[in-house]
């Protein structure tokens, strides 16, 4: 729950200030510098530091802060057992045990496919991803609660779904070794399940899948569309959704965006809300380089290197770790001093792949195309069926936002349509997008996909 609280801090403070009247003054002096030290049996320690003394802690007792924060502690993750307790630092320090995580939990993450390193406490949050990060602890928390059953990950290649979701399964090993927790790539699920009815060997497949308090699925637009293992999948599902045992998917798109996908059993992945994962901005990018520098033992790296990298790759996750992982190459081979003028050359296959890239309509058109799997042709067609027509509206949206292009200009790029259709169709896709948030939605996935720079 630490972490839970931590990641709720800033709305605790504001719950504070907003609904309980406490003045703005008092929460930046006494109750911002609290830290959470640590929860036990449904004890939130909060520690105060040494410069404030017993009279500090007194003081806040006195204004009855700890009374506030239970309360609000107590509503937001509805708890009514949650107990706030103030005291000095060098109290708890004496107290201290420090988390030794036993052979069976380090034995619990091999058997569970874990990699050791993808955990919390390795992954950096910013605004990209921070409801993601704290949907995945509420779900490492408390898992298979109705809310979070499936928990649905989804977003673009190399934004971390992978990690934030072997860090739930650490997380809940840490708390319970014993738990039965299993990683599996959908192509790892679809191998054994071939094998499984090439060797007639079915029910132990059954039999592994089962009885399994967590199970985790990446990437499961690999898995849907072949019928065999779509079907044991879902019945793998409802089994283990029936018990009550949480089950967390990651795709590179939303449930009803899966095409191949039986519309029977989209609604079961919507259970939970669908969670997405955003590139990380500029500040998260800084921090993640300098995050996994800090694992690799990468310490002459400077800071005008990280900046360039951070600049640069603005995208994928997994290249800001390739552009450190050359680096580090090479000062391990050659033993030499990383300069910035270095660092450009070195790098300057990986950068100029991910060269900022200039949105043009035949970007647009071949991106909606991909999205919606509707031809180009048809895009610019004049074919008036419904999904057609939608996908050439959404794609002239995109070109009035995301180009420079008048109405006219983007008309002669659908075909020479004139520039009242075009104006009437960007209209209706600026009123679906107010009145249809699921239509919305599909649109903010499309613009993730063209990755504007503003
Ligand atoms: N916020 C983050 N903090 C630290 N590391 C991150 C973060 N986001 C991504 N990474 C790192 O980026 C790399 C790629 O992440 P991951 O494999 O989880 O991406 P993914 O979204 O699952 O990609 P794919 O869809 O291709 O499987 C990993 O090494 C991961 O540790």
């Amino acid at each position: 729950m630490k972490d839970l609280i931590l990641a709720r801090w800033n709305d605790i403070l504001n719950i504070l200030e907003n609904e309980h009247g406490i003045s703005h003054i008092m929460i930046h002096t006494w109750i911002e510098p609290l830290n959470v030290y640590s929860v036990e049996d449904n004890k939130v320690y909060f520690t105060l530091d040494e410069k404030y003394g017993q009279r500090g802690i007194e003081f806040l007792k006195k204004k009855l802060f700890d009374i506030y924060l239970e309360t609000v502690l107590r509503e937001l993750f509805q708890n009514d057992s949650i107990q706030v307790i103030f005291t000095l630092q060098s109290v708890m320090k004496e107290e201290e045990k420090q988390p030794t995580y036993t052979e069976d939990y380090n034995e619990a993450i091999s058997k569970s496919n874990l990699r050791p390193d993808y955990t919390f406490e390795n992954f950096i949050v910013g605004e990209s991803n921070k409801h993601a990060h704290a949907t995945c602890l509420a779900v490492a928390d408390s898992p298979g609660q109705d809310k979070f059953n499936p928990l649905f990950l989804y977003g673009e290649s190399g934004l971390g779904k992978t990690h934030l979701m072997q860090s739930i399964a650490h997380y809940i090993l840490q708390h319970n070794s014993n738990m039965k927790v299993l990683y599996v790539s959908s192509n790892q699920f679809t191998n054994e399940i071939i094998e499984a009815i090439a060797k007639k060997t079915t029910e132990e497949f059954r039999n592994k899948y089962r009885k399994v308090d967590v199970l985790l699925i990446d990437d499961i637009q690999y898995l849907i569309g072949k019928d065999a293992t779509q079907n044991e999948f879902f019945d793998t599902f409802n089994a283990l959704h029936d018990e009550g045992k949480q089950i967390i998917l990651s795709s590179d798109k939303p449930p009803k965006e899966i095409k191949t996908l039986d519309v029977r059993y989209r609604s079961r992945f919507e259970w939970g809300v669908p969670i997405d994962i955003h590139a990380p901005d500029y500040e998260t990018r800084m921090a993640i380089l300098k995050n996994k520098a800090e694992i690799k033992g990468l310490k002459n790296i400077s800071e005008p290197i990280f900046e360039y990298i951070a600049k640069n790759i603005t995208y994928n996750v997994r290249e800001l770790e390739g552009a450190l992982n050359k680096l580090s190459i090479y000062s391990e081979l050659g033993h030499i001093k990383i300069t910035e003028d270095l660092a450009k050359n070195i790098l300057k296959d990986l950068i100029s792949k991910d060269e900022k890239v200039t949105i043009t309509p035949d970007l647009i058109i071949n991106t909606v195309s991909e999205h919606l799997n509707i031809s180009v042709n048809d895009i610019i067609s004049t074919k008036r069926s419904q999904d057609i027509a939608t996908a050439r509206q959404i794609s002239m949206y995109l070109c009035r936002k995301y180009t420079d292009k008048g109405l006219k200009s983007i008309g002669d790029s659908f075909g020479g349509k004139d520039h009242s259709t075009v104006h009437s169709n960007i209209q209706k896709v600026e009123e679906k997008i107010d009145k249809d948030p699921e239509f919305a939605e599909m649109v903010d996935v499309i613009i993730k996909k063209l990755n504007p720079q503003k």
